[in-house]
């Protein structure tokens, strides 16, 4: 079928507004917010008390419109943040004013919120204008309107009361966004609050302040109670799980905070801040964790046993370093160089999400995201996952690795902004699974150095990496119960005077039992486990990653 035109932007208000003494053209459409300059300057220049102005059009599309206030007067001009005589014959003819606040991007992926103040010659003009671009903001019913807040004043080097109030508040309350605010008083506060006390029908989404392991309390705390609304058993896991209605917004406050950088582009509150407020929405693939019949855990970002597992066990121990502790830790483990015996079988993805070796990263709008693919999506109605999961072919592998990855998503973040899989997507129902067979602390150090430079940290012999639907890890020596309690005692007397050996000089490199898994930085009580990634599971306030272009050339110039 033939695509149709797209309709022009319907015309909606054109005046004549002075913009920083100038006489501009400003028109309001469907679509955009334009002034363009119509007035030369005045040849005399002497005793000019205005700076420099720019010429040119400027676009703001309506979508990216913060607020509109009338403006008082006789207050610091907007525009430059200065107080400003207004020269009489401007002054008479332009009292009135009012002030747009906009979206503008930045360097680095991030966004701050500007501001236009457009003088009119009389307030009936004035409040033409507040009104006509209020009632196009109200039509943007993607917008939430009442949040419910959840800050961990212990993330990362506890900032996250100070960075909400004196960052993130005041942009919600220009917006008109009313809050409910919670400030956690122990771990798990949030997400039993979610799951039980919380009435959700208020809210037209949750905000985490705080870093990976506050936004895995929301998610825990959401999905469960999704699931036991509608009375789906988390422990069945092959029951299809329902999707969450409510979005989550994330405003980085933590060590990591990796599922922002990942899902944004930066771990900048303000930037955060102004995607919940333009009403993004990204879906999120979420990874059920099972230990035979029982639900574990559910993760987004890392599931990582051996490297990264024993850099979380180390690093809870130093909790007090705030985020220097995983640089600590991240170099003892390094130094031990321990590798571990098991079996990973799991089922590989379709070939049409494309592999983790492709070039293909997840960005904004991303296509394979969207990819209407049978088997991503299983419906409410269904009784168990769609047969193409289950018929698939389960490839099995046995080996000693250093480090087994399950990355649902890039895992990028100030560490690695690449990521731990650079080509992995946010939404696509698959995860990259990343097998680091043993090697040498030579060659273990270049594939880890990779992740922070442009090299490819697969490109290695020792290095296998898979797109997978679901997978199960078996370690080589299996205990039936309480794994981690065993562990300290286990085996027999050779097995267990090594394991204290090791335990007390870390430098040696040889095999212990087991590792942990670490699951978006909390400690899994199990290591035998089975995975399944369930397609958008969730919904955060963002967009994914914005390319680059969108960041070099002024946006609203690109979209016309
Ligand atoms: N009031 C509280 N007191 C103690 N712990 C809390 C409180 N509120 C939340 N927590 C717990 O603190 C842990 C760490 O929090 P958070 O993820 O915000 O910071 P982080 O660990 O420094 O960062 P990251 O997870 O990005 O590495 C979470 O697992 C959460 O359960
Ligand atoms: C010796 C040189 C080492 C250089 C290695 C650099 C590699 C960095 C890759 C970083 C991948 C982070 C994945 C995200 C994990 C989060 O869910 C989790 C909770 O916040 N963070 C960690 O486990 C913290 C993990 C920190 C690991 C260092
Ligand atoms: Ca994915």
């Amino acid at each position: 079928m033939e695509k149709q035109p797209k309709p022009p932007p319907l015309l909606l208000l054109s005046s004549q507004l002075s913009f920083q003494n100038r006489v501009c053209e400003v028109t309001l459409n469907s679509a955009f917010l334009s002034w363009k300059e119509v007035e030369t300057r005045p040849k005399r220049t002497s005793g000019n008390i205005y700076g420099p102005l720019k010429a040119g059009s400027h676009y703001v599309p309506v979508c990216e419109i913060i607020s509109v206030q009338e403006t008082e007067e006789d207050c610091p001009s907007t525009d430059t943040g200065k107080w400003q005589k207004v020269p009489q014959s401007v002054a008479e003819s332009n009292q009135h004013a009012f002030t747009v606040s906009y979206v503008e991007r930045t360097q680095k992926h991030r966004w701050r919120c500007s501001e236009v103040t457009l003088h009119c010659t009389d307030r009936t003009l004035c409040l033409q204008w507040v009104q006509a671009i209020r009632e196009q903001l109200s039509l943007l019913t993607i917008r939430p309107k009442h949040l419910l807040v959840y800050i961990n004043p212990y993330g990362g080097k506890h900032h996250g009361k100070r960075i909400y109030e004196q960052k993130v508040a005041p942009i919600f309350s220009r917006a008109s966004i009313s809050t409910d605010v919670i400030v956690t008083e122990r771990a798990n506060h949030a997400r039993d609050h979610l799951k039980t006390e919380a009435d959700l029908k208020k809210y037209d989404g949750v905000v985490c302040v705080g870093g990976d392991g506050m936004f895995s309390e929301i998610i825990h705390g959401l999905i469960s109670r999704t699931q036991c609304d509608s009375g789906v058993d988390q422990d069945c896991s092959d029951e299809p799980l329902i999707p969450c209605s409510l979005r989550i917004g994330i405003i980085p406050a933590g060590s990591t905070d990796c599922i922002c950088y990942a899902t944004v582009g930066s771990n900048d509150p303000v930037t955060s801040a102004l995607h919940i407020v333009v009403g993004d929405s990204q879906p999120m693939d979420v990874c059920s964790i099972h230990h035979n019949k029982t639900f574990l855990r559910y993760s987004v970002s890392l599931l990582g046993y051996g490297f990264y597992g024993d850099v979380l066990t180390d690093s809870e121990r130093k909790r007090w370093m705030g985020p220097a502790r995983y640089d600590i830790s991240g170099v003892k483990t390094f130094l031990s160089h321990r590798y571990y015996e098991g079996t990973i079988s799991f089922l590989p993805a379709d070939e049409n999400v494309g592999t983790p070796r492709d070039k293909l990263q997840c960005r904004s709008g991303c296509d394979i995201c969207r990819l209407p693919s049978a088997d991503k999506q299983v419906s409410k109605d269904e009784e168990s996952v769609s047969d193409t999961e289950t018929k698939g072919v389960w490839k099995v592998i046995r080996g000693k690795f250093l480090a087994i990855n399950a990355a649902c998503m890039s895992c990028a973040c100030p560490r690695s902004p690449k990521g731990l899989s650079p080509s992995a997507h946010l939404a696509d129902g698959t995860a990259d699974l990343i097998l680091v067979r043993k090697c040498s602390r030579f060659d273990f150090l270049r594939h880890l150095l990779r992740h922070t430079n442009k090299d490819d940290q697969f490109d290695h012999p020792f290095v296998e990496v898979y797109r997978v639907r679901q997978f199960r890890f078996t370690p080589r020596y299996e205990d039936t119960d309480s794994e981690l309690d065993l562990r300290e005692t286990e085996g027999s007397g050779r097995k267990r005077f090594f394991s204290q050996i090791c335990r007390e000089h870390p430098a040696c490199s040889c095999s212990l039992a087991h590792s942990s898994w670490n699951c978006d930085g909390e400690i899994l009580p199990h290591a035998a486990i089975q995975v399944r990634v369930h397609c958008q599971l969730i919904k955060l306030f963002a967009r994914g990653i914005e390319e680059q272009s969108v960041f070099e050339e002024p946006y609203a110039f690109s979209a016309i």
